[in-house]
């Protein structure tokens, strides 16, 4: 049993990772607080055009940092394009951030500000690149759309996840997960902040186009309480240690420009 590389605790967390991960103090890191007023608006910048109707969703897991839903990636039957991207971008995976209380839990924030959650739906640049892997290590080969969760009334379709949470309770467990389309968990309005910066976890890649759409969707408390019934460790741990404040805190701008969709 491999013991876990990084956390999010103590002794493992955000703060050590530069330890093993020196691109940790690099120059294009994520997550960062999104400043409105100092994004400069970007007439140039198009709309963010989803494709997923043809998406095609795999499985649901518990990688002992987020729980993480797969889709098949195998073609471009589920893309991201438009606004700053110049290619079409391939939906590899979505995963959750979220806080031990409703006051924190996103990544990025917005003038200080912190959501209660924060989804990252990724996708990778199979024009260029032929493998996730290798688009992973690329200056253009991620996009990753942020989404903010805050607390508010039910969502109509989040039970489709968080209904399921319980059968990947631990780290390692995977449940069949079909026929879900992620589109379901977006905002009505698209409008965004992009700017160019990396993985929030290890490796901490700096290749990522981050694309942050501006409205949150509302969640309820007890939607959101179900992900912290999720553990970090395995079955076989004796150790059962509450999966929440799984989040990253905002890194130095170090001179980077904020772009802003109208
Ligand atoms: O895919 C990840 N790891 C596996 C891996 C395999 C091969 C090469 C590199 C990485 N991580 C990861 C990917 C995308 C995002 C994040 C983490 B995030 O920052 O949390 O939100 C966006
Ligand atoms: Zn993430």
């Amino acid at each position: 049993m491999t013991g876990n590389l990084w956390g999010y605790g103590e002794q493992d967390g955000p703060s050590v990772w530069h330890k093993n991960y020196p691109v940790a103090e690099g120059a294009r890191q994520s997550p960062i607080d999104i400043v409105p007023h100092q994004a400069s608006h970007d007439p140039s910048l198009g709309p963010i055009v989803l494709n997923y109707d043809k998406c095609t969703s795999i499985k649901i897991a518990n990688n002992g940092h987020s729980v993480v839903v797969e889709f098949e990636d195998s073609d471009d039957r589920s893309v991201i394009q438009g606004g700053p991207l110049g290619n079409p971008y391939r939906l590899k995976q979505f995963h959750f951030h979220w806080g031990g209380k409703d006051c924190h839990g996103s990544e990025h924030t917005v003038a200080g500000k912190s959501y209660a959650s924060e989804l990252h739906l990724v996708h990778w640049n199979a024009v260029k690149y032929k493998t996730f892997e290798e688009a992973a290590t690329a200056p253009d080969g991620l996009a990753v759309l942020g989404i903010f969760l805050e607390t508010g009334d039910n969502h109509r379709w989040l039970h489709t996840i968080t209904d399921v949470l319980y059968t990947v309770k631990f780290k390692g467990s995977v449940t069949d997960f079909k026929g879900f389309n992620p589109k379901c968990l977006l905002p009505s309005s698209l409008h965004y902040w992009t700017y160019l910066g990396s993985l929030t976890t290890p490796p901490l890649y700096e290749s990522v186009t981050w694309i942050v759409v501006k409205d949150p969707i509302i969640v309820s408390e007890k939607q959101l309480g179900k992900f912290r019934m999720l553990v970090f460790t395995g079955e076989e741990e004796d150790q059962r240690t509450r999966m929440e404040n799984n989040f990253r805190p905002p890194q130095p701008l170090k001179g980077r420009k904020v772009r802003s969709s109208n």
